[in-house]
This record gives structure tokens, C-alpha cells and sequence, in this order.
């Protein structure tokens, strides 16, 4: 069978990045390691920003990677290779505690955060002058050898770009994987990550403490390249290019920190050309032409290069991508009550004493006018946000606090305004609502043991499009779809989690009619075959009274009316505050 291109894509650039550290002089091998490990940390950058994480502080990793090393290495004679693995380690444990305090933070206040540690990490390294030289800086590491032999700098260059390579498919493999969409379904919404089981605490610390790593090894190769440590090598300055490289690259591709540092270095290297030799003028000016450049293009590429150089999305594993459906797995009906449930956001009483059975088998309507507190009680159910007072329970048992638990539970919903990750395909949407039927993490990912696991999550996912009638726009982004279409993406994202109880807040908003036919019929078959609980919040009344056997009616916070459609259709109350036009 012969080789499909894109195979040969990294043995390809493999070559090329090995004849030029054997063929170009040695000034030129020296700028490629330092773009190699420049490359190092922007791999990481990447995947932080990925989950919606910045960070302005990353200099100090690699600052602490490189000090870590060199003292290990010169001061206590350990080996380089041992000495690069504990400073990682100890990058990584800091990166842990650092992440752990910071990365609750949201919106300017995490970025900021990360600048104070920067910061700090700067002024630590100048201040330990007995450790670290201080701003003389650290000198005399020795050099790595192997068999006796100086490494040298096309041997550090062939070692930085094996590191970066072996980073370059493990980030790879991470982000076509679980943990990759985990990453992007934190970063388009925090909520609708944890509604689908994402810790997103844990994953975000995860993938901090990734980051950190690969900076800190990058410090470390920096270390023994350079034989000299400065603090000014790892100021603020240093995070803020490492973050223009990956913003000029763009993210949304695993290559993108990779354009983005080779653009760089392209760039610093003809700005320095262009004005020093060319122009003659000295001093600053290629810096503020280098800004104006990057200026320019970020304006112009908001997606860095990557706007405009188009790469297919990293390959999963062979077959996932097929479209093969396993039969849909079926989880026996859940039975959720709501007992005397409260709400209060600050002086507005948002539910009052609202108790609800939502037993299996049945459809069951929750409608009310605007503002009657629907998707509160929504958000209470799926601990989304915390109830003032009362309690939610499934099957007689609390429901845990925290969102991630409770679709573990059986628990899964839609969202009232559509939340998918737009770049991602239709499959990988669906894919997210799987994340609790998968287990690979961020090592069994980059080892590539996730594939198994990876083909019967899209098998699944395929067999969740059929029901919804999207099984052919499976490869499209999903942003390419109709809001109706991806109202259904939706649904089919919460059966992925095999739901014993299915929460759905208005899906019908959008769809046409033979969309609205396939929403009707899937809940009944869901109801009659699966016995699964299906919550609708809607306001297409005609919907509501074709499918639902049993309604509830909010007003203002409290129920009005309960009862068979018709019963409550009839409700005199019930006409005048919601279905008085319809009536
Ligand atoms: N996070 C919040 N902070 C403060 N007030 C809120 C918050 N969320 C909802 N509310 C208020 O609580 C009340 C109920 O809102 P909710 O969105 O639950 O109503 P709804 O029945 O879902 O309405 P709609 O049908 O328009 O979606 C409204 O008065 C709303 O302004």
C-alpha cells in the first residue's frame, strides 16, 4: 500500500533539520538549538493557552531548568542527562504548587499572576548570588560528553531538536486525544467542560505542570548549550517573546509554536540584517521594527500563521476517523428529584421551595415565562451552581456538589445557548461528551496507548450522530453548521455520557421542522427503549404539548401548576401567566 503523504511530513523534516545542523556553520547550528529550545517551551505555551491559560511568567521555568542543571551539574558532578531530569522534576513540583494557588484565578487576574511570579522567579535568581552568581551570572558548566567527547554545538542542536521532536508527537497525540479536547472544551467554556466531567481544576494544573516541564528541559539543554547562565536570559522580556512566538504561530494546530519560532528567529534575524548592516543605524531600531512587524500581522492573522497556512488537524488513531457506528450503549433510566430547592443570586429570590420528580420512562416539560428560573434550576440540578437551599437528588442520593461528579452519576444536559467548541469537528464535539467513558490521560496519550480507547469513543460518537440525524456531518467544524444542527450536536454530546437522566434546555430553539421531527422521535425512543428521564425546557408550546407526558409550570421562582398536559393546559393560572396568547 504506498505511504500516505502526511507520513512522510516528519521523517521529511527530520532530514532537513539534520543536514542543517550538520551543514550550516556553526553561528547558524548555535541560533537553530536556541530555536530548539525556544521551540521546547512554546510547545508548552501552546497547549496552555489551548485550555484558555496565559502565562507571562514562563522564562522562570526555563530559568529554573537551566539554574537547576548547571548547579547540579557543575557543583555536584552529577551526569546531564540525570541532572536535566531532576531539574525538570523540580520545575514540575513547582509548577504543581504555582498552579495549584493561581490557575483558580480568572479572567486579567491569572495573567497577572503569572507576571508577579515572573517576577519574582527574576529578582530570586539575582538575589541567591551564592547559589546562582547573581548578576554576574553562573559560568564554567561543564560541557555534556558522550564517550569522552565534547558534545559541541551541532551535537547540542541534534539533541535540542530530538527533544523537540519527541515533544512534537507526544503534543500531538495529546491533543488529538482526550485530554486535547478536555483542553479545549476548558478554554470555549469552563462549565460546559465540567457539565461533561472535565476536572477542570486538575486538567488545567495537568497541563500547567506539562508546560512547565517541557520549559524546565528546555533549560536545561539551554544550560549546557550556552555553558553560561545569565539572569537577564530568563527576564520578563524572554516570556513575552517565547508568547509572541506562539501567538504569531497560532494555536490551533500543534505546528503553529513551531512556525512561530522559526518566523521569529527569521524575522529578529532579517530586522537585525536589514537596519544594522543595511541601514547602519544602531541601537534598538530592529526591536521596534520587529514589533511593528508582529503588530501588523496580528491584526492581520488573529490565528497567526496558521490563517493562512492550512494543516489538516493531527490524524487519530487509524480507523477512528471511519465512519463506523457501534450501536448506541444504553444506561438504565435514573430517577431525579428536586425537594424544596431554593435559589437566591444577592436580593433576587431566583427559585423558591421548587420540588420536581423527574422519575424514568417518561418525558417530562419544565416550561414558565422569561426570567421563571428555568435554567437556574438547570444549573442547580447539574451543580452548575450551588442551591441556597433544599436538595437534588438521584435515585434517592444526593448528587455531589461538584459538576464533574455529577454526570458521572448519570446526569448529563444541553445548554440553553449553544456551547461547542467552534473549530472542533462535529465528531470531536460529541467526543467531549465521552470524556468519562474514556481513562487516557496526559502520558498514555503522548505514548500513544490511548488508540484503542480513541476508536471506540468515535464509534460510539458515530452511533450518537446517527440518532440525531447528523452521522454525515461528522468531519465538518461544527461551527459550519446551522444553530439548529448544532443544538442536535448537543443532544448527541449528552448521550455520549450514557445518561440514565437527560436534561435538555430548550434544544428545539433554531430547528426546522424535520429537525423538531427527529428532536420528538429521538425522545421517545429514548423513553421507551433506553426508560431514560428526559428533562425539556422549552418554549415551543406546540413541541412541548406534542411530546411531553407530564409538565411542570414555573412563575417567578415557584411552581404554578403540575400535572397530564391537557390538566395543565386547562389551568386557569397557568393560562393567564404563560399560555395566555397560545390559549
Ligand atoms: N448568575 C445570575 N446572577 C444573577 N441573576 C441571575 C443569574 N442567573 C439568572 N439570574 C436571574 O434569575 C432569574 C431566572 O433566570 P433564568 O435564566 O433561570 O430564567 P429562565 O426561566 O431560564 O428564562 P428564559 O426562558 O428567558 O431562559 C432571572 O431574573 C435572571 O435575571
Amino acid at each position: 500500500m504506498p505511504m500516505k503523504p502526511e507520513k512522510l511530513y516528519l521523517p521529511g523534516a527530520a532530514l532537513a533539520v539534520a543536514a542543517l545542523i550538520l551543514l550550516l556553520p556553526t553561528y547558524y547550528v548555535g541560533l537553530l538549538t536556541l530555536a530548539g529550545t525556544n521551540a521546547l517551551v512554546c510547545l508548552g505555551l501552546a497547549f496552555l493557552l489551548a485550555a484558555g491559560q496565559l502565562s507571562l511568567g514562563h522564562a522562570a521555568f526555563l530559568g529554573g531548568g537551566a539554574y537547576a542543571t548547571a548547579i547540579l551539574a557543575r557543583d555536584y558532578g552529577v551526569p546531564p542527562p540525570l541532572a536535566i531530569a531532576l531539574a525538570v522534576a523540580a520545575c514540575a513540583a513547582a509548577a504543581y504548587v504555582i498552579g495549584r494557588l493561581t490557575l483558580r484565578l480568572r479572567g486579567h487576574y491569572l495573567p497577572l499572576a503569572t507576571l508577579a511570579w515572573g517576577i519574582a522567579a527574576y529578582v530570586c535568581l539575582v538575589a541567591a548570588t551564592d547559589l546562582t552568581g547573581g548578576a554576574s551570572g553562573l559560568s564554567d558548566i561543564p560541557p555534556p560528553r558522550v564517550f569522552g567527547l565534547e558534545f559541541g554545538t551541532r551535537g547540542m542542536g541534534a539533541a535540542a531538536w530530538i527533544a523537540v521532536g519527541l515533544a512534537f508527537i507526544a503534543y500531538c497525540r495529546i491533543y488529538r486525544g482526550r485530554m486535547g479536547r478536555a483542553a479545549r472544551a476548558i478554554k470555549a467554556s469552563p462549565t460546559m467542560a465540567a457539565a461533561f466531567g472535565v476536572d477542570v481544576a486538575a486538567a488545567k494544573t495537568r497541563i500547567f505542570v506539562l508546560s512547565a516541564a517541557l520549559a524546565a528541559l528546555a533549560g536545561g539543554l539551554y544550560a549546557f548549550y550556552m555553558s553560561f547562565l545569565s539572569p537577564t536570559s530568563f527576564s520578563i522580556g524572554v516570556s513575552f517573546n517565547l508568547l509572541i512566538m506562539v501567538v504569531l504561530g497560532g494555536c490551533l494546530h500543534p505546528l503553529g509554536p513551531l512556525l512561530g519560532v522559526l518566523a521569529f528567529t527569521a524575522i529578529e534575524l532579517a530586522a537585525q540584517y536589514l537596519i544594522a548592516n543595511l541601514l547602519g543605524i544602531p541601537g534598538q531600531m530592529e526591536t521596534m521594527l520587529f514589533g511593528l512587524i508582529l503588530i501588523v500581522a496580528l491584526l492581520r492573522w488573529p490565528n497567526g500563521l496558521l490563517t493562512w497556512v492550512r494543516l489538516k488537524p493531527p490524524a487519530r488513531p487509524a480507523a477512528a476517523d471511519e465512519p463506523e457506528a457501534a450501536p448506541h450503549p444504553v444506561s438504565a433510566g435514573r430517577r431525579l428529584s428536586v425537594d424544596a430547592v431554593h435559589k437566591r443570586f444577592g436580593g433576587l429570590q431566583a427559585l423558591k421551595d421548587v420540588t420536581l420528580d423527574i422519575p424514568p420512562g417518561r418525558i417530562t416539560g419544565l416550561i414558565g415565562p422569561n426570567g421563571a428560573g428555568k435554567s437556574t434550576l438547570f444549573n442547580v440540578m447539574t451543580a452548575v451552581l450551588p442551591a441556597s437551599g433544599g436538595r437534588v437528588a438521584l435515585d434517592g442520593d444526593a448528587l455531589p456538589a461538584r459538576a464533574h461528579e455529577v454526570v458521572r452519576r448519570g446526569v448529563a444536559r444541553s445548554f440553553q445557548h449553544v456551547q461547542l467548541v467552534p473549530e472542533l469537528t462535529v465528531l470531536d464535539n460529541v467526543l467531549i461528551g465521552g470524556h468519562i467513558q474514556g481513562k487516557a490521560g496526559l502520558l498514555s496519550a503522548a505514548l500513544g496507548l490511548d488508540r484503542a480507547e480513541e476508536r471506540r469513543l468515535a464509534r460510539e460518537a458515530r452511533a450518537a450522530l446517527e440518532l440525531v440525524g447528523l452521522a454525515d456531518q461528522a468531519l465538518r467544524p461544527a461551527a459550519s453548521l446551522t444553530l439548529g444542527s448544532q443544538r442536535l450536536v448537543e443532544v448527541a454530546r449528552a448521550l455520549m455520557a450514557r445518561p440514565g437522566v437527560l436534561l435538555l434546555d430548550e434544544p428545539a430553539a433554531g430547528l426546522r421542522g424535520p429537525e423538531k421531527t427527529v428532536l420528538v422521535q429521538l425522545m421517545r425512543k429514548l423513553r421507551d427503549e433506553q426508560g431514560m428521564a428526559v428533562l425539556l425546557v422549552e418554549h415551543d408550546m406546540e413541541l412541548v404539548m406534542g411530546c411531553v407526558d407530564y409538565l411542570f409550570v414555573l412563575n417567578y421562582g415557584a411552581l404554578l401548576a403540575q400535572g397530564e398536559r391537557q390538566e395543565v393546559q386547562r389551568n386557569p393560572a397557568v393560562v393567564a401567566a404563560y399560555l395566555g396568547a397560545e390559549a
